[in-house]
């Protein structure tokens, strides 16, 4: 496994859960296991069952493949539990090492995805299936199993006799023949009741007065109740009603586009689209960002303008922000006009920096992109390698101290700060359960040191613009707030205005001055933007 593939995409340290989270059995052995899958039910789960999966309507069952899809899925999730393993980094290598493609890697990335995201619900179907033994007792590995079985039974449409054979056989081969009854006895308890039944169970287990909204939507739509509360707060607090947190939460569980970024001047979304085409794909233009084109299906990896690095995999709100940033006005330092120097101050793994980096090589400006982590400085390196080499200069270092090292040098700084990527969760689907409430104090910290370095670094009448993938609001408004109060020399700008002029058409739901895009409005990352100018 690669070194990122370990690491939280903040570029931090894993949170140490893994000791805990180590089999006790082992689950060594790959490739896949024999046998061949199921074919789907004709019935299918019920239209709710559907909508609390996430699944889209008019979703069809698709074949199963065997099980060689089931013991990819499977070591995903082992590697994910014993190895804080990111699953969206993981499984691709594991597809390609196994050559499994089409029906079958669509098969075992679904079968990953869903269990990884349902597992909050899946868990507490499973703890009424146990017959009294807590999950916790289990061996990881068998709990691993029985949710990946669960979720066949649960939220595909794979027959119940393929969900459990198929899961028991997979059982016999990683783990053991002796783990194989207790999986077949739970799994078929589990199949006792239709995927409806579990949820009006589950849920009114978690809610029995009907009152406690936050419990019934967590154990129903899979998030811990302190995320749930948190997303709550989120809306509310961005004037959004309490009424669409269903809604977003069910947007976690949706497979997001895949979506692209056309870097200005190295290629255009008409080229890449062509590409894409000729590769049998049916791209679309983004909705909001003038640089996005959606890919339903195929993989982004195969067209020559993402492998050579003039494109990109890159969320719309991602590019929005990257896009408001270079266009917000900055104002003139006395007489000299200077928009030539760029600073992205934590650019791992270098997205938005590829965006920046292109647009200021369009306006003969240059960009420093700064990462703290070596290893992610690596990958903004490969990010911008499309560039003119003397556009970006990536450099690895504490962004705290740039502001002390070079005070007042640049003419517009991203601080897209390290968070707790909430708003991000339908692309890491483990990361709502590794997550914990107390990383928000260390992170605010960092947030507001880091923001305080980018405006001490930035020159007089230049503009700030302070990115996160997390609606928290102790991550977001908090800590501009904080940072507005605490200076004088650096006023908030009108964010909302500089987006709507970038984006595509008008972009709604936003009620200013900053930004707070929505997964369930938007069908981007719930990203935040505040834009800051100094004084
Ligand atoms: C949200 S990510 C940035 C994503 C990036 N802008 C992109 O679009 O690809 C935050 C990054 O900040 C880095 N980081 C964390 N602490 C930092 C620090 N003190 N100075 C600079 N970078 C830091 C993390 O390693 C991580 O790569």
């Amino acid at each position: 496994m690669s070194e990122d593939a370990r690491r939280r995409p903040d570029g931090r340290q894993p949170d140490g859960r893994g000791g805990s989270g180590a089999p006790r059995s082992g689950s060594g052995r790959s490739g896949g296991a024999p046998g061949s899958g199921g074919t789907p039910r004709s019935g299918g789960a019920p239209r709710s069952a559907a909508r609390a999966s996430g699944r889209p309507p008019g979703w069809r069952p698709r074949r199963t493949s065997g099980d060689p899809a089931r013991g990819v899925a499977f070591d995903v999730l082992r590697q994910v539990d014993a190895s804080d393993a990111y699953a969206n980094l993981v499984l691709p290598g594991l597809l390609r090492e196994r050559g499994l493609d089409g029906r079958d890697a669509a098969f075992a990335t679904e079968l990953t995805y869903g269990t990884l995201r349902g597992r909050g619900r899946y868990d507490a179907v499973l703890e009424r299936c146990t017959r009294g033994r807590p999950l916790a007792e289990l061996d990881p590995p068998v709990l691993d199993v029985l949710r990946l079985g669960t979720h066949q039974l649960l939220a595909m449409r794979v027959p119940s006799h393929a969900a459990v054979s198929e899961t028991v056989s997979l059982t016999r081969d990683r783990i053991g023949t002796g783990a194989s009854a207790f999986v077949n006895a739970v799994l078929r308890a589990v199949a006792a009741k239709e995927p409806e039944a579990w949820l009006t169970e589950i849920a009114d287990a978690a809610d029995p007065a009907g009152t406690d909204e936050v419990a019934r939507l967590s154990v129903l739509e899979s998030h811990p109740a302190w995320i749930t509360r948190a997303l709550r707060g989120a809306l509310l607090g961005m004037g959004r009603p309490a009424s669409e947190l269903a809604d977003l939460l069910r947007a976690d569980n949706a497979n997001p586009d895949v979506t692209l970024v056309a870097r200005p001047g190295l290629v255009t979304p008409a080229e890449l689209a062509a590409e894409a085409r000729s590769l049998g794909a049916e791209p679309v233009p983004g909705r909001w960002a003038p640089t996005a084109l959606v890919l339903p299906g195929g993989d982004p990896g195969s067209l020559p303008a993402v492998r050579h690095a003039r494109a990109g995999v890159q969320d719309e709100g991602s590019q929005l922000v990257a896009l408001a940033l270079a266009a917000a006005p900055v104002l003139p330092d006395g007489a000299d006009p200077a928009d030539g120097r760029w600073l992205d101050l934590c650019a791992g793994p270098g997205g938005k920096a590829a965006l920046l980096g292109a647009l200021a090589a369009e306006r003969g400006a240059t960009l420093v992109a700064n990462e703290v982590a070596p290893h992610r400085a690596r990958l903004v390196r490969q990010s911008v390698a499309a560039l003119p080499r003397d556009v970006v200069d990536v450099r690895t270092g504490d962004g705290r101290e740039i502001g002390e090292t070079e005070p007042g040098r640049y003419d517009r700084v991203l601080v897209d700060a390290p968070c707790t990527g909430l708003g991000a969760l339908r692309r890491r689907p483990e990361a709502r359960w590794r997550r914990q409430p107390g990383d928000l104090a260390a992170l605010g910290t960092l947030q507001r040191a880091l923001l305080a370095a980018a405006v001490d670094a930035t020159r007089s009448g230049g503009v700030v613009a302070y990115v996160t993938c997390s609606p928290h609001p102790a991550e977001t408004t908090l800590v501009v707030q904080d940072v507005l109060r605490r200076r004088d020399d650096v006023e908030l700008l009108d964010a909302v205005a500089v987006l709507q002029e970038v984006a595509r058409e008008e972009v709604p739901g936003l009620s200013g001055p900053m930004v707070q895009l929505w997964p369930h409005l938007h069908g981007t990352d719930a990203m935040f933007l505040a834009l800051l100018r100094k004084r």
